[in-house]
C-alpha cells in the first residue's frame, strides 16, 4: 500500500493505493500536521486513518514505499509525505529499495540484477499506469498528458480532479436542490392548471370522437375484393364486380343474367388495394380502444372471399389482428408518461356451436367445453378461457400462429384451407391514467368469421356438410341480429341488447330509406292540417255558441214582447205550424183556444207553447235567412198580414229598429260566451276570435 496525501486548505486527501499504484481509494483527513517529525506523523496518520476509515494503520505505514529518488514522488510541498528513513523496509516485494539501501555500494554483477529488477519495475510501473490511464477513475485528459513516470504527480493530479469535481458535484446538487424547490413553489400551481386542461382536453376528445362515431355510424361496413387467383384465371373466370375507384362507396354485382345489384358501403377496397391501405381505415376506431372504447372488428362474406387472407394476413403480409396490435403497442409507447397500459390476449373458435380455446395446450384442454356467461356489470364473458399477458408484439405474434395452428380448417372445392369455424381474437386492455388515476378496462375483438356456402355449389357431404349447416345457421342469425340492431327493432333475437348502435345503417337501400322519409314527413303534415281543423272546429263550436245565445236572447225578447205590451193583438194571432221552409196556413180556431186558456195569461206557459208553436233553428243564421226568404214572405202576405207584420215587427225591433238593443244582447252574449269558453276550457286566444265573431254577427244581424 501507499499513501499520498494532497493537502489543501485546511483539508487533506489520503490516496490509498493497493499494491503498487493502483488507486484504491481516497480518504479524507482533517486537521492533519506533519511538520513535528516522523513519531507525531505516524501517530497522526493511524489517528486521521482510525477517523476516517477501518483500516490498519500500522500495516499502511510498513507498506509506505521507498521509491528511488528519481522515481519519488515529488508532491507538493502541501501534500508531500517523504518516507521516513527510519521507517522498516517496506513488506512488499514489488516497493522499491529503501533511501538507505540506495546508497550502499553494489557489486557488478548485483547492480545489472538490480538494474533489470528496476526495468521489470518499471515495466510493470508502466502497465499500471496505462490501466490507470484506461479504467482511470478520474479520466482526466491532464492526467493523460503526465509523463509516465511521474506517477506521483498523476495521483496527485488525480486528487485534485477529484477534489474539484466533488466540490464541482456538490455544487450541483446544491443548486438541483435550489431548482427542485423553486420548480415545486413554481411549477405546482401551474401543474394543476395543466392537470385540469389535460383531463378537460381529454374528456373533449372522447366526446368529439362519440359524436364523430355518431354521424359516421357505430357500424361502418366496408368491403374488399379479392384479385381473381391464378386457378380462377387459368379457368377463364371474370371478375363479377363493377367498381368505379372514383366513387369508392358504391358497388355494383353483374348478375347471371347480366343485371347488375348495386350495393353501397363506407368505402370500398379495390383488387389494387394492400393490406397496408385496408388497415389504415380501421386505424382511428383501434386506436379508439386506448381510450377505453370497446371495439369489434370482423370480415363476413363467402367462402373463399379473402376474410383469414384480410384479418390474419400472411407472415410476410400480415393483416389487421398483427397490424392492429402493433399499433396499440406503438401508441402505448408513446403515451408510456401518461398511461400504463396492460394487454391480454385470448384466442378462440366457435366450432358447430361449441367454443374452443385456441390457446390451451393438449387435446384435453382443447377439448373443454367453454360457454358464454353474461357478467355481473352485464358484459360477456367466457369463463375459463386463457388470457395470457403480452409486453410486446412478438409475443403476440407467437401467440397468434400457436392459436391459428389450432384452428379448425378444412379443404372444400371452393377454398383449399377454409375456415371450418369463426374465430375471435380478444384483446383486453387494462389503462390507467399517471394524471388522475382513472382506470378503465376495453376490449378489441378481431373476429374471421366463417365463409358463408351454398351447399349446392360447393358439393360437400358428411362432417363438411355438418359444419356447413352449423356456418350458415349461426351466420343467418348473425344476420338477423345486425338487422334488428340497424333497423331498431326492439326486439334482438340474441341475448345482448346493451349494445349501443349508431343511428347511421350504411347498408342501408336509400330508395327505401327515402320512402320511408316522405312518409313521415306527410305524417306530420296531416298531424299538423289535424290540429289546424281542430281549432276551426273548435273555433265554430263558439260562434254556433255565442249565435245560439244570441238568437235565445232574441227569442226571449220577442216572447216578453209579445206576451206583454202586444197581448191583444194576439187574439188575431195564428201560430205558425211545422217549419218555416214549408210554413203552414195561420190557423185562428187554435188561436182562439189558446187566448182564452189560462195558460195564455202566464208568460212560462206561453213560453212554452210558443216554442212548440215556433220552429226552433239549427242555428241563428237559419232563423235569419227563414225571416226573411221569400217562400217565407208568400206565406206571410195576404189574410195573415197581421203574422206576417208581426214576424217582421219582432224582425225590425231587434235586428232593424231597435238601436238599444244589440248592446245589451252583446252584453249578455258576450257574458255566455265566456261561460261557454270557462265550460270548454278555452283558452284566451280562441275567445279573442270568439268575440270578434260575435260582434261581426252582430254587426251582420243589424245590417
Ligand atoms: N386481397 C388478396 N390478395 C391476394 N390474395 C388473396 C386476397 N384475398 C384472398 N386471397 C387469397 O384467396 C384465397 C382465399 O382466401 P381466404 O382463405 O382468406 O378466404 P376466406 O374468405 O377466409 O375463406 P373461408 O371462408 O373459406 O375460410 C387464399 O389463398 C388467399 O391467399
Amino acid at each position: 500500500m501507499i499513501f499520498y496525501l494532497n493537502k489543501k486548505n485546511r483539508t487533506q486527501e489520503l490516496l490509498i493505493c493497493k499494491g503498487d499504484f493502483e488507486l484504491e481509494k481516497i480518504l479524507t483527513v482533517h486537521h492533519l500536521s506533519f511538520s513535528n517529525g516522523p513519531h507525531e506523523r505516524n501517530s497522526n496518520f493511524e489517528t486521521a486513518i482510525k477517523a476516517n476509515a477501518p483500516v490498519s494503520t500500522s500495516r499502511y505505514l510498513k507498506t509506505l514505499p521507498a521509491q528511488p529518488s528519481s522515481r519519488r514522488p515529488s508532491l507538493d510541498r502541501h501534500s508531500a509525505i517523504t518516507p521516513d528513513p527510519m521507517e522498516e523496509a517496506p513488506i512488499s516485494p514489488s516497493s522499491p529499495r529503501s533511501p538507505v539501501q540506495e546508497d550502499a555500494p553494489m557489486a557488478p554483477g548485483e547492480a545489472s540484477a538490480q538494474e533489470a529488477k528496476e526495468n521489470t519495475k518499471q515495466e510493470s510501473i508502466d502497465n499500471i499506469v496505462q490501466a490507470i490511464r484506461d479504467e482511470c477513475l478520474v479520466p482526466s485528459p491532464v492526467l493523460k498528458g503526465v509523463p509516465l513516470p511521474d506517477l506521483s504527480s498523476a495521483l496527485l493530479l488525480i486528487g485534485r480532479k477529484y477534489n474539484t469535481l466533488t466540490e464541482a458535484n456538490q455544487g450541483l446538487r446544491e443548486e438541483c436542490e435550489h431548482l427542485r424547490k423553486k420548480c415545486a413553489e413554481e411549477c405546482e400551481p401551474k401543474y394543476d392548471i395543466l392537470k385540469k386542461k389535460y383531463t378537460d382536453e381529454r374528456e373533449e376528445r372522447k366526446r368529439l370522437y362519440n359524436e364523430v362515431i355518431e354521424l359516421k355510424g357505430n357500424i361502418r361496413v366496408y368491403c374488399r375484393c379479392r384479385p381473381l387467383s391464378l386457378e380462377e384465371i387459368a379457368k377463364g373466370s371474370s371478375c363479377v364486380v363493377d367498381f368505379d375507384p372514383a366513387q369508392d362507396t358504391e358497388l355494383r354485382i353483374i348478375c347471371t343474367d347480366s343485371s347488375k345489384k348495386q350495393f353501397k358501403f363506407d368505402h370500398i377496397f379495390g383488387h389494387k388495394d394492400d393490406q397496408d391501405a385496408v388497415f389504415k381505415e380501421t386505424l382511428p376506431i383501434v386506436k379508439s380502444v386506448l381510450d377505453g372504447f370497446n371495439v369489434c372488428i370482423f370480415a363476413y362474406g363467402q367462402t373463399g372471399s379473402g376474410k383469414t387472407f384480410t384479418m390474419e394476413g400472411i407472415p410476410e403480409n400480415r393483416g389487421v389482428n398483427y397490424r392492429a396490435l402493433e399499433e396499440l403497442f406503438k401508441i402505448s409507447g408513446q403515451r408510456s408518461s401518461l398511461m400504463r397500459y396492460e394487454f391480454y390476449v385470448s384466442m378462440l373458435e366457435v366450432y358447430n356451436e361449441k367454443i374452443r380455446d385456441l390457446l390451451a395446450d393438449g387435446p384435453d384442454q382443447l377439448s373443454k367445453r367453454l360457454d358464454i356467461k353474461q357478467a355481473s356489470d352485464g358484459t360477456q364473458d367466457v369463463p375459463g378461457l386463457l388470457e395470457p399477458q403480452v409486453g410486446s408484439i412478438d409475443e403476440v405474434w407467437e401467440i397468434l400462429i400457436n392459436g391459428g395452428r389450432n384452428r379448425s380448417v378444412g379443404s372444400t372445392n371452393a377454398n383449399e384451407l377454409s375456415s371450418r369455424s369463426h374465430s375471435l381474437v380478444r384483446v383486453t386492455i387494462k389503462g390507467e391514467s399517471f394524471v388522475d388515476g382513472q382506470k378503465f378496462t376495453s376490449r378489441l375483438w378481431l373476429v374471421d368469421l366463417a365463409g358463408s356456402e351454398r351447399l349446392g355449389k360447393i358439393e360437400v357431404e358428411g362432417e363438411r356438410l355438418k359444419e356447413s349447416q352449423f356456418i350458415n345457421k349461426s351466420l343467418s342469425a348473425l344476420g338477423d341480429v345486425i338487422s334488428a340492431l340497424a333497423s331498431k327493432n326492439p326486439h334482438i333475437p340474441y341475448r345482448v341488447r346493451g349494445i349501443e348502435h349508431g343511428p347511421v345503417r350504411k347498408q342501408t337501400d336509400f330508395a327505401e330509406s327515402f320512402k320511408l322519409k316522405q312518409m313521415a314527413d306527410k305524417l306530420l303534415q296531416s298531424e299538423k292540417e289535424n290540429i289546424r281543423l281542430n281549432e276551426g272546429l273548435q273555433l265554430m263550436q263558439l260562434k254556433y255558441a255565442s249565435r245560439e245565445n244570441v238568437f235565445k236572447t232574441l227569442q226571449d225578447k220577442v216572447f216578453s214582447h209579445l206576451m206583454i205590451p202586444k197581448r191583444r193583438s194576439l187574439a188575431s194571432f195564428t201560430p205558425i205550424r211545422g217549419s218555416l221552409g214549408a210554413a203552414t196556413t195561420p190557423d185562428k180556431s187554435n188561436f182562439s183556444t189558446l187566448a182564452s186558456s189560462s195558460k195564455y195569461r202566464s208568460p212560462s206557459r206561453f213560453q212554452a207553447f210558443s216554442k212548440s208553436m215556433i220552429p226552433t233553428f239549427s242555428s241563428p243564421h237559419q232563423r235569419l235567412r227563414l225571416t226573411s226568404s221569400p217562400t217565407n214572405a208568400e206565406h206571410l202576405d195576404g189574410a195573415h198580414h197581421t203574422t206576417n207584420k208581426l214576424c217582421f215587427s219582432v224582425q225590425k225591433r231587434v235586428i232593424v229598429s231597435s238601436p238599444a238593443r244589440p248592446k245589451q244582447f252583446m252584453h249578455q252574449g258576450h257574458t255566455m260566451f265566456n261561460q261557454v269558453l270557462r265550460g270548454g276550457n278555452l283558452v284566451g286566444r280562441l275567445q279573442g276570435t270568439a268575440q270578434r265573431v260575435l260582434c261581426k254577427n252582430k254587426r251582420r244581424s243589424v245590417i
